[in-house]
């Protein structure tokens, strides 16, 4: 038996041995040992910052470890590059998206292998039909010939399913897949997963939801502080026992007190018969002081456009957006300098300056304006920032570059933490955050709703919109369909509201 082999004579497709990895004044991973054998789907769990991604870049050949080794099929990672690993057959569905929006579907999907015609040249033809018959076997109902940057944020990720899985891979790592993905896009990548590991292919599979690992996975590790802490068959397992080892501390989840809502005061924001691009009907909608505005539906369904068309980020065709009865700014600075803040689902494009320190992005906010003139405020609105949105650094001198991506979600949150905004619209602000900081946000938010801010949450998890909301505005299908109260409503009426009607269905038609 070699070192890959385990009892029953299987080669592990992937086997890292006693891996460290150092980076200047943090250990991101300490004697880390990890192997999957052909068709298991391995869970890595961890909070945010626990080194998680670390491995995957070390796995995936990107970053080399200070000491151990790792292994694909027996063979040496060797050089350790990406090129390397992707010739082993390791490939990577990345947490953030990567698509090339200006290309088409069937361009990103055969991207690493363009089918080419007895004479060598590329046939668009042959790629448009391969593309699409590969997305047609994943169940990824998107046309091969659309562009890509016209799809969702959740078509774009299934879209990138299919381009790492467009060619043979002996090990998929999945990070984070379902971060921006819904109900039935959730299915699509546990029905690709379940397909693959029945051919095979070993799946590392990172996620902050535990249902998750429940519902995929056969082996579990936990990593805490870049290190391994637990590594068990899913079986012999259940969701407390993995808790307890993601989290150090007693994870507080207790009940989110609320505040009494206040009596319905005149709306501080109002859209009036609006259309804009990804809306199919107008938007008639009310945000009132003092309440979370919960924007429920899957991806498409135009929760973001409305969402965009608060904080001034979209413009409507038709109709008015209003602030306090009056016109609303047209422009996201505009509106950002009149109060309304706003989180977006793609932090990447929220302006993070990677380069700059965790003080300078807080501050550097859209709405902040005197940073530069007072490093000492903005250290301590940072520190004090980070302390609420419970970051796992205290050092905000730190670049933004070095943070876990749960981390730098939490900056963008900050910001708006920093500033006296009336107006907070959220687009997933919980997508990558783990657990623990989860409700730490949904505190933060709540303390700000009993002090008359109104927030607008946009969220395909039920949990979260239970958690939150006080109104629900269901979306399906580009219009508003339903509202609900938030108190009382249950994760089952919300799919089911959710759910297309006979009406859209024949609309699609
Ligand atoms: N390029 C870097 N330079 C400095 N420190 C880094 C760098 N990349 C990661 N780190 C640090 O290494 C530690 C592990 O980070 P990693 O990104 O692996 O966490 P993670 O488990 O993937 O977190 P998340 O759930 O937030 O994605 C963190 O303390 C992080 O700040």
């Amino acid at each position: 038996m070699t070192d890959s082999n385990d009892q029953s004579g299987k080669t592990a497709a992937i086997d890292c041995r006693g891996v460290s990895k150092a980076y200047p004044g943090v250990t991101a991973l300490t004697d880390v040992s990890l192997r999957l054998v052909p068709g298991e789907v391995h869970a890595l769990l961890g909070e945010n910052g626990a080194g998680k991604s670390t491995l995957v870049k070390i796995l995936t050949g990107v970053e080399r470890p200070d000491r151990g080794h790792v292994r694909v099929a027996g063979r040496d990672l060797h050089p350790h590059t990406p090129v390397t690993a992707r010739r082993l057959g390791v490939r990577l569905l990345p947490q953030e998206r990567h698509v090339a929006p200006d290309l088409s579907v069937a361009e990103n999907v055969m991207l690493g292998g363009l089918p080419r015609t007895g004479l060598g040249l590329v046939s668009g033809r042959a790629v448009r039909s391969a593309a699409q018959q590969h997305l047609d076997t994943l169940g990824v109902d998107v046309d091969a010939s659309y562009r890509a940057g016209d799809l969702t944020a959740a078509q774009q990720q299934l879209v990138e399913l299919a381009r790492v899985t467009a060619r043979p891979a002996r090990v998929l790592v999945l990070d984070e897949p379902t971060a921006s993905l819904a109900g039935d896009e959730v299915e699509v990548l546990f029905g690709v997963v379940r397909r693959l590991r029945a051919t095979g292919t070993s799946v590392l599979y990172i996620s902050h939801h535990l249902h998750e690992v429940f519902a995929l996975a056969d082996q579990v590790t936990v990593l805490r502080n870049g290190s391994l802490v637990h590594q068990t068959s899913v079986a012999d397992t259940d969701a407390e026992t993995l808790l307890s080892h993601v989290f150090a501390a007693d994870l507080d989840r207790g009940r989110l007190d609320r505040a009494p809502r206040a009596a319905r005061t005149e709306p501080v924001m109002a859209l009036r018969g609006v259309t804009a691009p990804g809306l199919s009907a107008p938007v008639n909608l009310e945000v009132h002081p003092g309440e979370v505005l919960a924007l429920s539906g899957p991806a498409g369904s135009g929760t973001t456009a409305v969402a965009e068309l608060l904080a001034g980020a979209r413009r409507p065709v038709t109709g008015q957006v209003l602030l306090r009865g009056a016109p609303a700014p047209r422009t996201r600075s505009g509106a950002a300098s009149a109060g309304i803040g706003f989180v977006p689902a793609d932090r990447k494009r929220d302006g993070l300056l990677l380069e700059r320190s965790i003080s300078e992005n807080v501050w550097l906010g859209p709405a902040a304006t005197s940073w530069l003139h007072r490093p000492r405020r903005a250290h301590e609105g940072a520190c004090r920032v980070l302390a609420a949105a419970r970051a796992s650094t205290t050092d905000s001198t730190r670049p933004v570059r070095s943070l876990s991506g749960g981390n730098q979600q939490r900056v963008v949150f900050g910001r708006w933490l920093a500033t006296s905004c009336s107006v907070l619209v959220l687009d997933q602000p919980t997508a990558g955050v783990d657990i623990g900081a989860k409700f730490a946000i949904y505190r933060q938010l709540l303390d700000l709703t009993a002090q008359g801010m109104a927030v607008v949450v946009v969220s395909s998890d039920y949990e979260e919109i239970s958690a939150l909301a006080d109104r629900v505005v269901v979306m399906t299908a580009g219009r508003t369909s339903a509202e609900v109260d938030g108190a009382s409503t249950t994760p089952e009426e919300l799919f089911a509201l959710e759910s297309p009607t006979e009406r859209d269905l024949q609309e699609a038609l």
